[in-house]
């Protein structure tokens, strides 16, 4: 179990986690999302010991990560697949990380295999690696301990259709062995196929969470009008929070009935009125984590917390 209680962490005066909760439990994916410069690095960087909590805590299994006996042999971790040894090849950079965490080394030759390296790959400095082949010998550094968790900073950077479709199954795969993931991503479409839950952050804090198919039921309604400005002054109106979708619609964060009646007072005449669904996620996160004039869509927000 990982969990993260009332994270803060200040760099100057300037807040870049912000009083961050969320837990991830054994046998799950989460997905942590937000556009770049969320948050997301610097609560997995205090969650593995990188970085100090200005605030709260960040644990696995009730430990922090400087705490464990054997951190490698516990969490895998993969932060930052570009700062690998560019002078090793992939086999001597898996061989010294086993030594290092007493791991048979038996277990190189399988987890190459496994992430999908053939021998000429193995036998390449890591210098010469493209940006997917080095989260590929990252992710097999990351699963060497055979640990029980796995947190992962933006692991499909880098990889093409086939190895986001690729890793997405290894995850899944650990995760219904039992394991836990935690992962990073700025893109929604990337965790959204392999997610449980999603910790959407923005601006250093939460500003969603919930089970992947309570978010999908929840995401409010699409609803356009001819005239957006007047239909914005509605829903402000009634006092319900709105984000931008695509085109002219805007997602409220209410459910049909509401924004009927808040447009039928205003005498607003509307195009479209629809649950927002599975195809309003992107939209949802993009009103969301959006640092518009209406800022996050409020009511939404509430709703999906879990
Ligand atoms: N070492 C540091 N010193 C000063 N500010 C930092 C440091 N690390 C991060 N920040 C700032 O903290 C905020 C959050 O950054 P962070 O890297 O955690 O975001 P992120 O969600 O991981 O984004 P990205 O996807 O771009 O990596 C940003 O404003 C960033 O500039």
């Amino acid at each position: 179990m990982i969990a993260i209680e009332h994270l803060s962490k200040r760099y100057g005066g300037h807040p870049a986690v912000d009083d961050v909760s969320f837990t991830c439990a054994p046998g799950t994916v989460t997905g942590f999302l937000g556009p770049n410069g969320a948050g997301k690095s610097t609560t997995l960087r205090v969650l593995c010991g990188l970085a100090a909590p200005t605030r709260g805590t960040a644990t696995v299994g009730g430990r922090r990560y400087r705490d464990l006996p054997n951190p490698g042999r516990e969490v895998g971790v993969l932060l930052d697949a570009a700062a690998q040894h560019p002078g090793r090849t992939g086999r001597e950079a898996l061989t010294l990380a086993a030594t290092v965490l007493g791991v048979d080394r038996g277990r190189v030759a399988e987890l190459l295999d496994h992430v999908g390296l053939d021998g000429t790959a193995a036998r390449k400095r890591v210098g010469a690696y493209s940006l997917g082949m080095r989260q590929r010998l990252g992710l097999a550094g990351a699963l060497l301990g055979d640990p029980r968790v796995l947190v992962l900073d933006e692991p499909a950077n880098g990889l093409d259709p086939e190895g986001i479709f690729w890793m997405r199954g290894l995850l899944r795969g650990f995760a219904d062995r039992g394991g836990t993931v935690l992962l990073s991503s700025h893109l929604l479409r990337e965790v959204e196929a392999v997610a449980d839950r999603l910790v959407v952050i923005a601006g250093g804090r939460v500003v969603a969470q919930g089970a992947m198919d309570e978010l999908l039921a929840d995401t409010g309604v699409r609803v356009r009008a001819r005239d957006r400005a007047a239909l914005e002054r509605a829903l402000t109106a009634a006092g319900i929070g709105f984000g931008p979708a695509d085109g002219d619609a805007v997602i409220a964060a209410a459910d049909a009935g509401a924004v009927g009646e808040a447009t039928s007072r205003a005498g607003v005449p509307l195009l479209e009125l629809q649950p927002a669904g599975g195809a309003g996620l992107e939209d949802l996160f993009r009103s969301l984590t959006s640092a518009g004039p209406h800022g996050p869509a409020g009511g939404t927000v509430g709703e999906v917390r879990a």
